[in-house]
């Protein structure tokens, strides 16, 4: 019976993870059998974290409490969090948690090792952020850092000691950390509308602070013009990340390890070349086309076809900046500079 209750635990942690988030979870189920498991149990565990996170029912130092305590219980048998606000829509999962803290105590010690590290500090960090908020542009790259970019450290640390890519895969952190900034600024670029609504905004006030006095000014259609300028700065520092992400890529050999970590960055460079200059991301919440999406997926599984990808965004992006426009030299140099890489 034991045998059965662990495949059970095993497969119930893949169901919150096609609930999590359907594209990804098939690319995550997609992993060489050295890596799916850790990774689909990792992605659970920074879940759990960002549950806590966003729930804004639950009161600042209890929450800071369990930010800075998750990595020590994930290795507690039974513990389960059912205390998630009635509107947060991942608290099933900790409800249920007690089945993920199951099968990480099955993983190699190895692996739970690189997860518990990541998850101490990046709990950390969310606690950090709950009483402070982002306005220099030190903060933002801080911020991205604890939610994002510790997370491609965490990966390629995992990638690294399931030996399916090289060791200095896991030792050269920066370009690691770069994958996560990449994606998560572009969710910020492009989640503006819908944060601000939600009475949120994660946009550092260095940058939108030179066009509005408040974020609803930034959003509104009176202020248009300068909302539209205070954009085009926020994916311009998005775009210095590219060379990074390409750099990364360029040292991934194991072919499904290559598309876990390649989809989602030509989604994003998809997303923030859509943004770019695009008045409706500050009216609403924009996203590419299911065709798109579909062709990058299809085209993300190898490092030549990524780079014609990322080379073709950048001349759509060309297209789209105008001399008159203030961006125009930073992303000028940021093409240039990417194109003679590829
Ligand atoms: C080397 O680094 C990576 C390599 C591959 C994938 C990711 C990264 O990609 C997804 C992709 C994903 O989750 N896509 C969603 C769409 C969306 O959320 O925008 C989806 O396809 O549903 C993502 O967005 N995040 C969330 C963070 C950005 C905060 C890290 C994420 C969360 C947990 C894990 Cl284990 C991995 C990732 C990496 O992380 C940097």
């Amino acid at each position: 019976t034991v045998k059965l209750q662990v495949s059970g635990d095993m497969k119930r942690c893949y169901d919150f993870l096609e609930m999590t988030s359907r594209s990804f979870a098939a690319v995550i189920q997609e992993l060489n059998p050295k890596l799916r498991d850790g990774i689909c149990l990792f992605y659970l565990i920074l879940r759990g974290l960002d549950t806590i996170e966003d729930d804004m029912t639950i009161p600042g130092a209890k929450k800071r409490h369990l930010l800075e305590k998750f990595h020590e219980v994930i290795y507690q048998k039974g513990w389960t969090f059912k205390e998630s606000g009635p509107d947060e829509k991942d608290a099933l999962l900790l409800v249920e948690f007690d089945v993920v803290v199951n099968e990480f105590l099955r993983l190699p010690t190895e692996y739970q090792d690189v997860i518990a590290d990541i998850t101490r500090r990046m709990g950390a960090g969310m606690a950090k952020y709950t009483h402070t908020r982002v306005e220099s542009l030190e903060s933002y790259n801080e911020y991205c850092h604890y939610v994002a970019g510790l997370v491609g450290h965490g990966l390629s640390r995992l990638f690294a000691v399931s030996t399916l890519e090289d060791a200095s895969v896991g030792e050269n952190l920066e370009l690691a950390n770069s994958m996560g900034l990449f994606l998560q600024k572009t969710n910020i670029t492009r989640d503006i509308n819908e944060d601000v609504l939600d009475g949120r905004c994660f946009w550092p006030k260095a940058i939108w602070g030179k066009y509005a006095t408040t974020e609803e000014e930034l959003i509104s259609k009176a202020n248009r013009e300068k909302g539209i300028e205070a954009l085009n700065e926020m994916c311009t520092n998005a775009l210095q990340h590219i060379p990074d992400v390409l750099a990364y890529l360029s040292q991934i050999k194991e072919p499904s390890v290559f598309r876990f970590c390649a989809i989602p960055q030509t989604m994003a460079i998809a997303t923030i070349v859509l943004c770019y200059d695009n008045a409706r991301v500050l009216d609403d919440n924009v996203k590419i086309r299911k065709g798109e999406a579909i062709k990058l997926i299809s085209q993300s599984d190898n490092i030549d076809s990524v780079k014609r990808l990322f080379y073709g965004y950048l001349n759509t992006l060309e297209k789209k900046n105008h001399p008159d426009n203030p961006m125009y030299a930073q992303v000028s140099k940021i093409i240039d500079k990417t194109k003679k890489d590829i």
